[in-house]
């Protein structure tokens, strides 16, 4: 559904990323792994074409995107969740969710918000509050959930877990697990091993912008050496 191939992207002389290649296949939860400053951020923006990647090929769905501009990359269906929480802060949930619905496309899911405050009961209880008297694991959910609203058929998640406390990253857990029940392909970055255990059916582990392995979770707990030398627990 979304193939990397051997993609190099720079932030003006920097190489980031150095020949990445790697496949999410559709229905699949796939996580990216890597300690701070690996490129799983980069690798994101450059399937978004946030970051233009200076050589190789990005292809969704079977059309390449590369070097197309980021707007006509969401609209195909890739919905971007950045790590850093993006929510109108002024904007009650529900309308933060509002900003965020888009037309369904053919063969995708046609979220409402009813869908979405089932999904994540702590945003229904919340929906009449302002995005600012949030948690920030609540900023969280409502960033993907307002992703959602805009029906992709992939969403990147960029480090989900990041900063939000325990009892929130379990909720997590279960949303991700959700959308892959419902058919959704997820790409997620990651530090966290244990969060990727519970969630992904593949990961991809990079390192300086170059991947390290590339397999299943279970091929991964096999090899504890390769998950001591690129990734902190
Ligand atoms: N805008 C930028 N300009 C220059 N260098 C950058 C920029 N953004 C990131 N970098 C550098 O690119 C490398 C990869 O960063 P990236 O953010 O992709 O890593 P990451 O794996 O997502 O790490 P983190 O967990 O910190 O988000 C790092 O060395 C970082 O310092």
């Amino acid at each position: 559904m979304l193939e990397l191939s051997a993609v190099n992207s720079f932030y003006g002389k920097a190489h980031v990323l150095n020949d990445l290649s790697f496949t999410v296949a559709r229905g699949q939860v796939v996580a990216l792994l890597g300690r701070n400053g690996a490129g799983k951020t980069t690798t994101m923006k450059s399937i978004m074409q946030l970051v233009q990647p200076r050589s190789g090929k990005v292809t969704f769905q079977g059309q390449d995107i590369t070097g197309m501009p980021t707007h006509k990359v969401a609209k195909l269906g890739l919905g971007y969740v950045p790590e850093e929480r993006r929510i109108f802060t002024d904007l009650t949930v529900a309308e933060n969710l509002e900003v965020g619905r888009q037309p369904p496309r053919d063969g995708t899911y046609a979220w409402t918000t009813d869908m979405l405050f089932d999904l994540f009961p702590n945003l229904a209880e919340r929906r009449g509050n302002r995005g600012k008297a949030l948690s920030g694991g609540e900023q969280q959910m409502l960033t993907i959930a307002r992703t959602l609203m805009g029906n992709p058929s992939l969403v990147l998640l960029d480090e989900p877990s990041e900063g939000i406390a325990p009892v929130i990253v379990e909720q997590m857990v279960n949303v991700i697990k959700t959308l892959k029940a419902d058919g959704l392909t997820v790409l997620l970055s990651e530090q966290n091993l244990h969060f990727a255990r519970a969630v992904a059916d593949m990961a991809v582990i990079i390192e300086g912008g170059t991947q390290k392995f590339n397999g299943t979770l279970e091929e991964l707990n096999a090899h504890p050496e390769i998950r001591d030398a690129y990734l902190s627990i």
